[in-house]
């Protein structure tokens, strides 16, 4: 039943990366993610490191997912998967409705300035740009006005407790300050899905609660999350949680704490503005 499933959505054809409206095309009952049968094996110096070996995946919008597991599992090169930084030997992707096998590396390139934000362990800023401009520049390539950008900037660093930061060099703030940059940088143009690979794996205990309550935060607020991580603190703050382990699926856990399921869209809604 799950491959019929899988053909039918096949069909449907990968719109314009030129689209201007990319929120939503496929309703609110369609995942905002969907993995079938992902296969990734990396070929370096030894053996073939055999990292995905067949996820099945499916993220509704509106979910906190966390995917933990032992070092080596294959969960950065899932989420590398998820957000097109990686393509898989076999398997499909589906974002929003959308298949995503025909995506060029320009499609992927679009669809992370519009649709995905992606944090990272070393949060990866530009070393040689404020605090300002590396959170307006993803703003300003995805065709916001300067002020648009300026504006969508001011909100989110108000937000992530960084006002006053804005002229910093990223060197001169610390690592949870950096993260903080990140998650702004990662979240201006309002992704519908964002991606976070141990987004607290440098940080110290401070850090990791800041983060946690942040992406507790943004995910109350309707935010679809999809999380990589070793710690169990950060992987509490989820809804659901994915055990990974060998390349594979092990278990998939909502968490009984979790917000109800099925209200989170609407709830964002209201929420929103
Ligand atoms: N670019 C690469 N080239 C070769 N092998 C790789 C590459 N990336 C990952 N691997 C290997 O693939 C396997 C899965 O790695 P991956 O980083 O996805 O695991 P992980 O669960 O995220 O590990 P960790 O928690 O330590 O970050 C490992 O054996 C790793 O050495």
């Amino acid at each position: 039943m799950k491959r019929a499933t899988s053909r039918s959505a096949t069909s449907r054809t990968a719109s314009s990366p030129d689209a201007e409206d990319t929120r939503s095309p496929g309703g609110e009952d369609t995942p905002l993610l969907r993995a079938e049968g992902l296969v990734k094996t990396h070929y370096g110096e030894g053996a073939p490191a055999h990292a995905v070996r067949g996820v099945d995946l499916s993220v509704r919008q509106g979910e906190f997912v966390a995917v933990t597991g032992p070092s080596g599992a294959g969960k950065s090169t899932l989420l590398h998967l998820l957000g097109g930084l990686q393509r898989p030997d076999s398997g499909s992707l589906w974002l929003d409705g959308e298949c995503t096998d025909g995506y060029s590396e320009a499609r992927w390139a679009v669809e992370r300035r519009r649709r995905i934000g992606i944090v990272f362990q070393f949060f990866n800023l530009v070393s040689n740009l404020s605090v300002a401009d590396n959170v307006e520049l993803p703003a300003l390539l995805a065709g916001l006005s300067p002020r648009q950008a300026r504006a969508e900037r001011e909100l989110l660093l108000d937000e992530l407790g960084l006002a006053g930061k804005e002229r910093s060099m990223p060197g001169e703030l610390s690592g949870g300050e950096q993260q903080r940059v990140a998650l702004a940088r990662a979240l201006v143009n309002h992704p519908q899905l964002l991606l976070a690979d141990e987004p607290a794996g440098s940080l110290d205990s401070k850090g990791t609660r800041e983060v946690t309550r942040l992406l507790s935060r943004f995910h109350q607020r309707g935010q679809t999350i999809v999380l990589v991580t070793h710690d169990a603190r950060l992987a509490s703050a989820a809804d659901r949680v994915i055990s990974f382990f060998d390349g594979r699926i092990a278990d998939d856990a909502v968490l009984d704490t979790a917000p109800a399921r099925g209200t989170g869209i609407s709830g964002v809604l209201e929420l929103r503005d």
